[in-house]
């Protein structure tokens, strides 16, 4: 997407040919950083630190992980355990796995003088892939907005709630919940975002805050306790979430405090939808709040916030008290019960076993 006058992805192959840039988003809103990550190990503490994240870039970056190790040795126990270090990074995102899974299986199948070459190639190709899969989401979710729009004054905005950062910021480009902003803005339909901060990582006042600014779509940043009082007041017509692990039943692993954003919306009649990629899909799993693993992050991203003080230096301050533990689930799970669909690149579906398996008949119904 656009920064400043110039495009990029979140991801790109290195002019070396071998290593990888990311944009680290440690330092968004304030700065614009690349880094660049030159071997698997670095690979890991990008993602496990957050360089970089959200599910589908985490899946990518995990397979330009994975081409990196070809390049120290691409022996079948090397690659294992470059499998197992970038696979314990971050337990959530299901992404990490599937994409680890496809890197691995597509490298052992080739003799070890063939895989560095092909695993560069399959690394792009899952990246370009996952732009392709955000824009057809982002197809699909435009006609939501333009049916809500139909029933708007003239020029009255479609007010859109959203919860941390599902942007172009947390996919290869485009991204998932904001893909049919995107293009509901290019189509000239007038759209308001609301901005959920996201405590404690803060990825909707860092990131999407900075997403929204940098496209010039309107936006207003709100806590994220507000959003219920948003709703109850007639202020939001949709809301427009990620997801890290969908289950074949439909229930929704994102950010912690999505549910609760879920609550609200059903308790105001306010759709809910997820965007999301078939590749953030379990098909392994039904209940995701038995099923599915919840990262806990350490208690100092509760108990301290990253900013810029008036000095204009990137700081870390306290603020809550030194010798007060604090807990971070990192994401929770919402119930297929309160979503009114799932938008994926193949269509919107009903968040139930039979709405997902109409629109991808071919992987429901397997085994756990
Ligand atoms: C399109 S996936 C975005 C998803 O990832 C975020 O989690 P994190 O920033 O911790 O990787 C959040 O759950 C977003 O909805």
């Amino acid at each position: 997407m656009k920064v400043g006058d110039r495009h990029f992805r979140t991801i790109w192959l290195n002019e070396d040919g071998q290593s990888v840039d990311i944009i680290d988003q440690r330092w968004l809103p304030h700065d614009f950083r690349v880094a660049t990550l030159a071997s698997v190990d670095q690979t890991a503490v990008a993602i496990r630190d957050m360089w970089v994240r959200g599910a589908p870039l985490i899946g990518v970056t995990a397979a330009y992980g994975m081409a990196l190790q070809t390049l120290a040795d691409p022996s079948d126990e090397a690659l294992d355990a470059a499998y197992e270090l970038l696979h314990e990074t971050r337990p959530t995102a299901i992404n990490l796995r599937w994409a680890l899974d496809t890197m691995r299986a597509h490298l052992k199948a080739l003799p070890p003088e063939e895989r560095r070459a092909a695993a560069y190639a399959k690394a792009a190709e899952l990246a370009d892939e996952d732009v392709e899969l955000s824009r057809a989401i982002g197809r699909n979710g435009l006609e939501v907005i333009r049916r809500i729009a139909e029933t708007k004054k003239p020029g009255e905005p479609v007010n859109i709630l959203t919860h941390c950062n599902a942007g172009w910021l947390a996919t290869v480009d485009y991204g998932t919940a904001t893909a049919p902003i995107y293009l509901a803005a290019e189509a000239g339909i007038p759209v308001h975002v609301y901005v959920d901060e996201t405590r404690p990582r803060n990825q909707g006042a860092y990131l999407t805050a900075w997403e929204m600014a940098g496209h010039g779509i309107s936006h207003t940043l709100i806590v994220d306790n507000a959003g219920g009082h948003l709703m109850q007041h007639g202020e939001i017509d949709m809301v427009i979430v990620g997801t890290d692990r969908t289950t074949a039943d439909g229930d929704v692993c994102n950010k912690i405090g999505t549910y609760l954003k879920a609550l609200a919306a059903r308790d105001n009649n306010v759709p809910f939808y997820v965007g999301l990629p078939s590749p953030t899909i379990d098909w392994t799993v039904r209940d995701g709040v038995r099923e599915i693993p919840i990262e806990e992050r350490p208690g100092e991203e509760v108990s301290s916030v990253w900013g810029r003080t008036e000095g204009g230096e990137i700081a870390q301050v306290r603020v809550s008290p030194d010798l007060t533990p604090a807990r971070n689930p990192a994401f929770d799970v919402t119930p297929a019960r309160l979503i009114t669909g799932l938008i994926t690149e193949r269509g919107i579906a009903e968040a139930s076993p039979e709405g997902i398996a109409r629109l991808f008949p071919e992987k429901a119904g397997r085994s756990p």
